[in-house]
């Protein structure tokens, strides 16, 4: 099956809206074989969607559709706003603000309710890939927090070892392929042959310029997905340009 290239960025908490001049510089670089889009904090999702030459979307939403959830926006809000899609389950979310599994299935069917696509998130930390328990860490994330519905490109799941996110260490390209190699095999058992062939399987953690090619180019790597060298276009654009 053929899964177009998807080179996601994931601003964080970075960004502002002088900064939103990047996006230009982002859609000027677009290549027609290559699907961008970026996630913005909440506060330039408006800005940035009414700019960008590419999907704008959401970091994270929440399950609900509304209601008592201090500082929370809904899927509704973040497309309203301009939103395509969200990211569910980063590691930052998992780790730093306690999310479970069975929040980061219920984040991703909201997002599917609301007609959005969604990037899913898993990855090990350093301690479980040192212990030999990677794939089964990843492999249970995959199960436990996948979305009904998963099937469709409305969905992709990146797979962000937490060691190598923001460190400057990069996956090496064949445990980046093992390590997709089982989730695409876990989707395939879970979703059946065609299905699981077609959601999108992206690699996140320190990708950039340099390492690019190689690990958009390495066997079911569909894309990636970019925090720090997503700020930029100068940063961002070359790595666009080593996905086709
Ligand atoms: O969502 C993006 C990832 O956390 C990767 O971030 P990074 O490219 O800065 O390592």
């Amino acid at each position: 099956m053929m899964r177009r290239k998807l080179v996601a960025g994931n601003w964080k908490m970075n960004g502002s809206l002088a900064g939103l001049a990047e996006l230009d510089g982002i859609g000027a670089a677009l290549d027609p074989r290559i699907d961008v889009a970026i996630a913005v904090p909440a506060t330039l999702i408006a800005p940035a969607a009414a700019r960008a030459a590419f999907p704008i979307g959401a970091e994270d939403v929440h399950s609900a559709d509304s209601g008592a959830h201090t500082g929370c926006i809904s899927a509704a809000m973040a497309k309203e706003a301009g939103a395509a899609f969200s990211i569910v389950g980063h590691s930052e979310r998992r780790h730093g603000q306690c999310e479970s599994d069975a929040d980061v299935k219920a984040k991703a069917e909201a997002l599917r309710r609301h007609g959005m696509n969604a990037i899913l998130c898993v990855g090990e930390t350093l301690d479980e890939r040192e212990a030999g328990r990677a794939v089964a860490v990843v492999t249970a994330q995959v199960r436990a927090s996948l979305p009904e519905g998963a099937a469709g490109d409305w969905l992709a799941i990146a797979y962000e070892p937490i060691w190598a996110i923001g460190t400057g260490r990069t996956a090496t390209v064949e445990d980046v392929e093992a390590m997709h190699g089982a989730i695409r095999a876990t989707l395939v058992e879970l979703l059946g042959a065609e299905p699981g062939a077609a959601v999108r399987l992206l690699y996140g953690g320190s990708v950039t310029a340099d390492n690019a090619a190689a690990l958009l180019h390495a066997r079911d790597v569909d894309g990636a997905l970019v925090g720090g060298a997503s700020l930029t276009a100068a940063k961002f654009a070359p790595i666009i340009a080593a996905g086709a």
